[in-house]
């Protein structure tokens, strides 16, 4: 369903040319999870950029599901990424004039939903995610574990079709790392395709499918 056929990615920085990605392949199934690892500044913030349709490729081609999303531009780019992406990031931006439930409401009233609706089907995720309790709570009280549970609540709540995460368990405690895991997992079978960006070789080991970004390129690791 996301395929990257010999994508290359540069950027230019004070006059300076990077070249992130080069020649780079990579195939991801429908429903799979699968993990990105790299040394710091090898490109796996710009690959989830990139599948997220935030960054344009400069060659090589990008589909997703049978549609070349590398020919699209920027406003249908805007709607792809709206209904088919989530992202869950180490520090989820929760707006903090809002509560938790607010924050968790908000992607849909930037939709069509009206205040209500929006509200109605966020208490429905916060209970799906088994954190009835915060819903009231403002968002500066919560622990790491638990906004990082808001956040993911708030990427889920349009329900879509693919999760990003850029190192979702970066700033927290063992225990609540496994928490958060388990609950990706889960998320995963229930059947969202997960791209798991990290640092950390037990997360990637929860994947079923590993990979590296090494000199710009795409490097499948052992199966588990
Ligand atoms: N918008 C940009 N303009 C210029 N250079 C950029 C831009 N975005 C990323 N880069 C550069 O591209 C390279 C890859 O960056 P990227 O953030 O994708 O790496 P990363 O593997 O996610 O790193 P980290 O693990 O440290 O987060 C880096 O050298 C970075 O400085």
């Amino acid at each position: 369903m996301i395929k990257l056929d010999n994508v290359s990615k540069s950027f230019s920085n004070k006059g300076q040319k990077i070249k992130v990605l080069s020649n780079f392949n990579l195939k991801i199934k429908c429903g799979e999870m699968i993990s990105i690892m790299g040394r710091s500044g090898s490109g796996k913030s710009t690959l989830l950029n990139i599948i997220a349709g935030l960054e344009k490729i400069d060659e090589g081609k990008y589909i997703f599901n049978n549609e070349k999303l590398s020919s699209k531009g920027p406003a249908e780019l805007a709607v792809f990424r709206r209904e088919k992406i989530g992202f869950i990031l180490q520090n989820y931006p929760l707006i903090d004039t809002k509560n938790v439930i607010e924050n968790v409401a908000l992607p849909l009233q930037y939709g069509k939903a009206s205040k209500k609706e929006a509200l109605k089907q966020a208490k429905k995720m916060l209970a799906n995610l088994d954190i009835s309790y915060l819903e009231n709570k403002s968002v500066d009280t919560l622990s790491g574990g638990e906004a990082q549970r808001v956040g993911i609540a708030r990427a889920l709540i349009k329900d879509p079709e693919v999760i990003l995460a850029d190192e979702p368990t970066g700033s927290l405690d063992e225990d609540t790392e496994k928490e958060i895991l388990d609950l990706l997992v889960h998320l995963n079978n229930q059947g969202k395709t997960m791209v798991i960006v990290t640092h950390d070789s037990s997360v990637a080991e929860k994947c079923k499918s590993k990979y590296k970004i090494e000199n710009g390129r795409c490097i499948k690791g052992e199966a588990n």
